[in-house]
């Protein structure tokens, strides 16, 4: 395993409160060091500056009209990149933050453009902080498409693994937070309809997209002959197990490895 991509949504790296968890960013800022100290090449996808302008304008609810979280979005990626910078300058990382949208997928110099500056921050051993450019961009602040963000980012680099980590254990047959009775899927060989039929929108205050999105992402990540787990960020060591290869959460097996 050489290069890792992890996503990270706004319910992970929040408070219920909507204030950021330090300390969930702090340890996440240090496992992803020690993967590097390990030799392997981890870029970051965190959503969170929504999350993080409410916090820091004093607001609880995430408003509904596209302007007032573009602005949100706007003030709060200062603040998560600052306290990023902070922490991963405590175990000795330099960062950089790239601002994407979907675009650059459709554009090929824009393409280009993305895979030129990833590979030379990756060269210099810097760690690259995605998010989506939501000032510019909509679609992902309707609906919630860092996780797609992430499965581009994944394809761009040609990465080995995508990890997804989010509030829940992985996919379930049905929402977990609306039916007691769901059940975890370990393994995902190819998304069919049936596992398109399971996913469902988010139901927690922070997060945008849900599971549909996450299954968006996978198609992406899949084709493009990458891994893609979903797992709980409840507990960080996770990570290790993940690029370990054991089972943690729910693996979508890439394309070629069914075909
Ligand atoms: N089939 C499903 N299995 C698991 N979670 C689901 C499912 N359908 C909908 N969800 C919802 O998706 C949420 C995770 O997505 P989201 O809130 O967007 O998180 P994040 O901020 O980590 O991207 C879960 O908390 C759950 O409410
Ligand atoms: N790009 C925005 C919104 C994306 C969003 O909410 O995504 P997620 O938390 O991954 O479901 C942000 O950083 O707040």
């Amino acid at each position: 395993m050489k290069r890792i991509v992890i996503k990270v949504g706004s319910s992970t790296i929040t408070h219920k409160s909507g204030l950021l968890n330090l300390k969930k960013v702090e340890e996440l800022t240090k496992v992803i060091s020690d993967l590097s100290n390990m030799g392997m090449q981890t870029i970051l996808v965190s959503s969170g500056a929504v999350a993080a302008g409410m916090g820091r304008m004093n607001m609880n609810e995430k408003p509904d009209s596209v302007p007032e979280k573009q602005a949100l979005a706007s003030i709060g990626q200062c603040e998560l990149m600052y306290i990023y910078d902070k922490f991963f300058s405590q175990f000795g990382k330099v960062v950089a933050q790239m601002l994407m949208t979907k675009r650059v997928l459709e554009v090929d110099m824009l393409r280009q453009n993305a895979i030129r500056t990833l590979n030379q921050l990756l060269s210099y051993n810097v760690v690259p902080i995605i998010n989506e450019n939501d000032s510019v961009a909509t679609e992902e602040l309707v609906y919630g498409d860092n996780d797609t963000l992430g499965a581009i980012t994944a394809e761009l680099i040609q990465a080995d693994l995508l990890l997804v980590l989010s509030d829940i254990d992985g996919l379930y047959d049905k929402n977990p937070n609306m039916h007691a009775d769901a059940k975890l899927i370990p393994v995902v060989d190819e998304i069919t309809c049936d596992i398109e039929a399971m996913a469902e929108d988010t139901s927690t205050k922070v997060g945008t997209g849900g599971m549909i999105t996450k299954l968006q992402a996978a198609k992406i990540a899949t084709e493009a002959n990458c891994d893609m787990i979903i797992c709980n960020s409840k507990d960080l060591r996770v990570i290790y197990d993940a690029v370990e290869g054991k089972q943690v959460g729910t693996l979508f097996k890439r394309r070629s490895s069914y075909e």
